[in-house]
């Protein structure tokens, strides 16, 4: 391969090679020092995420950037990755939990990774335990029989589809123990926390949650919302401060709340991604173009949305039908389209 190539690329590559092995250098001086802060972190119970610093580093990075004649966009997404991958390094548990999962799909695997990363111990288990050791021995944790996993944690999360839970729970809940804690991770709470309470015994309390993000990404960094529905102060402090030093953000609400404040944000922008869509793909129909070599830079990330959309369908689906305001969300967004459309005649 290098025959061909002239002698002066070649000595700039070797120059490059330099170069890059020393930005290696340098950013594993930068995760020595993460290493350093995650100590400091521990020993004062400071959250891993810290919204504001953050916003402070990008800032000054770009600024530097520009010194450097460097575009600040690149700096941007530089940094940003940067942060990411030191946030993901810095986990740690304050108390050690031990956690059981039951499910084997995207979010118990997120989960799982991320609670068994932090260094709690961490057990799967679910209906098909062949599943379940799968997914376990891929993370390296352990794996059991659902009854068996049931009666021995402290924390035991339902990742399995609304549909599953409630059987799950008069399953599973009796054989809990004194104190323990439930949690399910539904993207919709009325009609399904209510019903879970029903069954749950005196001795097993109950705190909801919606982890606001999906199975494919890198959450640290992103939103828990916390449901306290059947707990005293001890475990909503204890998961508080658990998800908190995971580098999550945490926020607490009733389950009407909730369930209020995710038609705005995830029903009304599920709706119109997915409208947009169609409607793209039927004007390029008609129009018989094909748009794809002339995506703009915000548009390829809308697109990257959508995709990710598409590809949960059965979940956005479930979200559209079971949130009770979702309706009202739907129609909201089809009369300002239709009054956006007069304004714009
Ligand atoms: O400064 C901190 O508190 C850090 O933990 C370091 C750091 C960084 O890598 O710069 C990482 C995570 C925080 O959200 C903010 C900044």
């Amino acid at each position: 391969m290098t025959q061909g190539v002239p002698e002066e690329l070649r000595i700039k590559r070797k120059e490059l090679d330099k170069v890059d092995r020393e930005l290696l250098s340098l950013i594993a001086k930068r995760m020595k020092i993460v290493k350093d802060i995650t100590e400091i972190k521990r020993k004062y119970g400071i959250p891993v995420f810290d919204k504001a610093r953050e916003e402070q580093v990008l800032k000054t990075r770009e600024i530097w950037g520009l010194e450097e004649g460097i575009d600040w966009r690149f700096v941007e997404e530089v940094f940003k990755l940067i942060l990411q991958q030191s946030r993901s390094q810095q986990l740690y548990a304050k108390s050690k939990l031990y956690i059981g999962i039951y499910g084997y799909g995207g979010m118990a695997r997120t989960l799982a990774e991320v609670f068994s990363r932090a260094g709690h111990k961490v057990v799967i288990t679910g209906r098909n335990l062949e599943k379940a050791k799968e997914l376990a021995q891929s993370l390296k944790v352990e794996w059991g029989e659902p009854k068996e996993v049931a009666s021995k944690v402290e924390w035991l999360i339902l990742a399995v589809p609304p549909d599953a839970l409630i059987d799950v729970v008069r399953e599973l809940a009796p054989l809990m123990r004194s104190g323990s804690l439930l949690s399910d991770i539904s993207s919709v709470k009325s009609g399904i926390v209510d019903k879970i309470l029903k069954e749950l015994p005196e001795y097993v309390e109950y705190i909801s949650l919606h982890p606001l993000f999906g199975p494919d990404i890198d959450p640290i960094g992103e939103t828990i919302v916390m449901i306290p529905l059947k707990s005293y102060d001890y475990w909503v402090r204890e998961l508080s401060q658990a998800l908190v030093s995971m580098g999550f953000e945490v926020v607490t609400a009733s389950p009407d709340e909730h369930d209020k404040a995710m038609a705005v944000t995830q029903v009304l922008h599920h709706f119109a991604l997915l409208t947009l869509k169609r409607s793209m793909d039927e004007l390029a129909k008609e129009l018989d173009v094909n748009y794809e070599g002339y995506v703009t830079y915000s548009f390829k990330k809308t697109l990257d949305t959508i995709k990710r959309l598409e590809s949960l369908f059965d979940v956005v689906k479930e979200i559209q039908q079971r949130n009770p305001y979702a309706k009202n969300a739907r129609r909201k967004f089809i009369e300002n389209a239709e009054q956006l459309n007069e304004e714009f005649a």
